[in-house]
C-alpha cells in the first residue's frame, strides 16, 4: 500500500531548501574541542546533506539556498554540482553575508558535540523572493528543514515554498532538525514548527524534536501515538519518530505502526545519523517500496554513515546499502 502519492511526470525528483553550510570534523578524534588542532573540511548543513545522500541513491535532486559570495560559498555550489545536485536556484548572498560553519568534536562515539559559528549567515538570507514557483511544480517532492525557521527571510520563504507545494500537490518532507542555537526566543521554535508541520505529509523527528514541539500542548509521558495522531489531524500521512540507538517507529494516517530496528556498528561518530537515515528512508518511499523496507535502508545507511569520519562525503549508494544490509544478515547468522 502507498501511503503517499509522489505526482507522476516531474521533471525533478526532489528539492531541498534550506541550509548549506561546511562542517569541519575534527581529525584528532577522542579528544575535546580545546585540544583539536586540524579538521577536515565538508559540505554540510542538514538538508544539505540529505540532498547529497538523495542524490547519491539516484534521485535526481535540486536545491534553494543562498550561499555567501566567498571562496566557501563557491566549494559548496561547485560540491553539489559535482554531485549531480541542480543548484540553479542556488543564489548568492550580496550582503557580506558569511556561510555557517560546524565545528564538530568527536570526544568519543557516545560524546560528539558541534559548535557554530552562524552569525549572518547567507542561509538565513534566504527571501521569498528566491523561491521558484515553477521550481516547486517541476518536482514531485520537497524536504523542509526547521532551522530555516529560525530568522526572517528565511523563515517566510519556507513558508512560501510551503505554499506553493502544496498549491502543486508536490509531497512535503519536513525534517524537524531542531538545533536550539538557532533561535532567538526559546518559545519560538514550538510555535513555528508547529505552524510548518501542519502542512506537511512526512514529518520525520526524534522524540526530544517532538517534545520541543509539544511544549505547550503537552503530551504526558511523550506517547508517539499521542503525537503522530495529532499531525494526522493535518496534512500528514507518516509521521517517523525517531529514538537513536533504539530505533525508530513510523505511524501512518491509516492507523498502522511500523518498528525500525537498527544495524549494530563500529560508531565513530553519531552525527549525520539523522540525514542519512531521511535521504535513504525517502528515497525507498520514492521508489514505492514498503515502510518497512524504507525504514530499513535508511538504517541501514544511518549505520554506514556514523561509521565514517564525515556526513556528506559518507553518504551511501544504494549497492553499499544492499551490501551493507546482506552483510549484516549473514552476520546474524553465524553469531550463536
Ligand atoms: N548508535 C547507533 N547505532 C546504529 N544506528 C544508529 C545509532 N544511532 C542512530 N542510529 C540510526 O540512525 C537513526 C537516526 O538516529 P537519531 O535518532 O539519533 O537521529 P538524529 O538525532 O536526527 O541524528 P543526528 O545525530 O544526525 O541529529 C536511528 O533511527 C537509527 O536507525
Ligand atoms: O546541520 C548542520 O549544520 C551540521 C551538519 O552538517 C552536521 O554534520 C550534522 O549535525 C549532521 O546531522
Amino acid at each position: 500500500m502507498n501511503h503517499i502519492q509522489f505526482p507522476a511526470d516531474r521533471k525533478m525528483d526532489f528539492i531541498a531548501i534550506g541550509r548549506l553550510c561546511i562542517d569541519l570534523n575534527a581529525n584528532e578524534i577522542n579528544r575535546p574541542m580545546e585540544e583539536t588542532r586540524t579538521f577536515t573540511k565538508y559540505v554540510g548543513g542538514s538538508p544539505a546533506n540529505i540532498a547529497i545522500g538523495a542524490a547519491r541513491l539516484g534521485v535526481k535532486s535540486g536545491f534553494i539556498g543562498k550561499v555567501s559570495n566567498d571562496q566557501m560559498g563557491r566549494f559548496i555550489t561547485q560540491y553539489l554540482t559535482d554531485h549531480q545536485i541542480d543548484t540553479t536556484n542556488i543564489s548568492v548572498d550580496r550582503t557580506g553575508a558569511v556561510t555557517g560553519l560546524a565545528f564538530t568534536e568527536i570526544k568519543s562515539p557516545e560524546e560528539c558535540s558541534i559548535l557554530m559559528y552562524r552569525d549572518n549567515v547567507a542561509d538565513l538570507k534566504l527571501a521569498p523572493g528566491d523561491v521558484s514557483e515553477e521550481y516547486i511544480k517541476q518536482s514531485k517532492a520537497l524536504l523542509i528543514s526547521g532551522t530555516a525557521l529560525s530568522a526572517s527571510p528565511s523563515r517566510e520563504a519556507v513558508f512560501l515554498a510551503l505554499e506553493y507545494a502544496r498549491k502543486h500537490s508536490t509531497v512535503v518532507f519536513f525534517d524537524l532538525d531542531y538545533r536550539p542555537y538557532s533561535w532567538a526566543y526559546t518559545t519560538d521554535p514550538a510555535i513555528y514548527y508547529s505552524l510548518a508541520a501542519e502542512k506537511c505529509d512526512v514529518i520525520i523527528g526524534t522524540r526530544e524534536e517532538f517534545d520541543m514541539m509539544e511544549q505547550f500542548t503537552g503530551n504526558p509521558g511523550s506517547n508517539d501515538e499521542v503525537t503522530a495522531n495529532k499531525w494526522f489531524g493535518c496534512n500528514a500521512k507518516i509521521v517517523v519518530i525517531k529514538h537513536g540507538s533504539n530505533g525508530s517507529f513510523a505511524y501512518t494516517k491509516t492507523g498502522q505502526v511500523f518498528k525500525g530496528s537498527i544495524f549494530k556498528t563500529k560508531v565513530l561518530k553519531t552525527f549525520g545519523a539523522g540525514d542519512s537515515y531521511a535521504s535513504a528512508f525517502i528515497y525507498g518511499l520514492m521508489q514505492g517500496w514498503s515502510i518497512v523496507r524504507a525504514m530499513e535502508f535508511g538504517s541501514a545507511s544511518a549505520s554506514i554513515v556514523i561509521s565514517k569520519h564525515s556526513c556528506s562525503d559518507a553518504m551511501p549508494t544504494v549497492e553499499e546499502i544492499v551490501e551493507f544490509i546482506a552483510g549484516s544478515r549473514k552476520e546474524e547468522q553465524i553469531s550463536p
